[in-house]
């Protein structure tokens, strides 16, 4: 997994030009298995509230069998159902990917609905940020047209941000604006 998300982060930034060493090979990640112990009771509630993915990108094993992520379409304003397709992984953006990028790259804000009363399970594989450096969008990313949108932040002071204010959505990372 950890060779899988440093590929497909290379892959991203080469998409944006970001041509030479890649240095996500150095990023910490987190690996979470996520269970969620759906009842009759629960369908029709939430299983995640809405947030976005506080790192850089995440790739994720959905249930195969269980439905229920849905993501924000930002322009409609609505949530549209991912459903699970077998075999695949899913790769979502999140805040960190969004501020090293200077705002190319987008974060995703999702969510997890009980739609049926069975066990679901989830593996999430999260690329977090730089080790020992700030979040800071690199040069190439910035110019006249592309003026710096985020000020360079501490990853761990970012995640107590947003766990001690409760905004997990993109509120702190609006914080983080330059
Ligand atoms: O369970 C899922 O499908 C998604 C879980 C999620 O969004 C997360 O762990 O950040
Ligand atoms: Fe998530």
């Amino acid at each position: 997994m950890h060779a899988l998300i440093v590929d497909v982060a290379g892959k991203v930034a080469s998409s944006l030009g970001l041509e030479g060493g890649h240095p996500f090979q150095d990023w910490p990640c987190q690996f979470r298995i996520n269970r969620y112990n759906y009842t009759h009771d629960t369908v029709g509630s939430s299983g995640v509230q809405i947030h976005t993915d506080s790192g850089f990108l995440t790739v994720l094993q959905e249930d195969d069998c269980v439905g229920g992520l849905e993501v924000l379409d930002p322009a409609a304003g609505e949530f549209v159902p991912v459903d699970p397709l077998p075999g695949t992984f899913l790769v979502n953006i999140g805040d960190v990917g969004a501020a090293w990028s200077n705002g190319r790259l987008h974060t995703v804000k999702h969510r997890v609905q009980c739609v049926a009363p069975v066990p679901r399970i989830s593996i999430a594989m999260f690329l977090l940020a730089p080790k020992d450096d700030r979040v800071c969008a690199p040069e190439a990313f910035v110019d006249a047209e592309h003026p710096r949108r985020f000020k360079p932040f501490n990853y761990d002071d970012y995640r107590k941000l947003r766990l001690s204010t409760g905004e997990r959505a993109g509120e702190a990372l609006a914080r983080m604006a330059a």
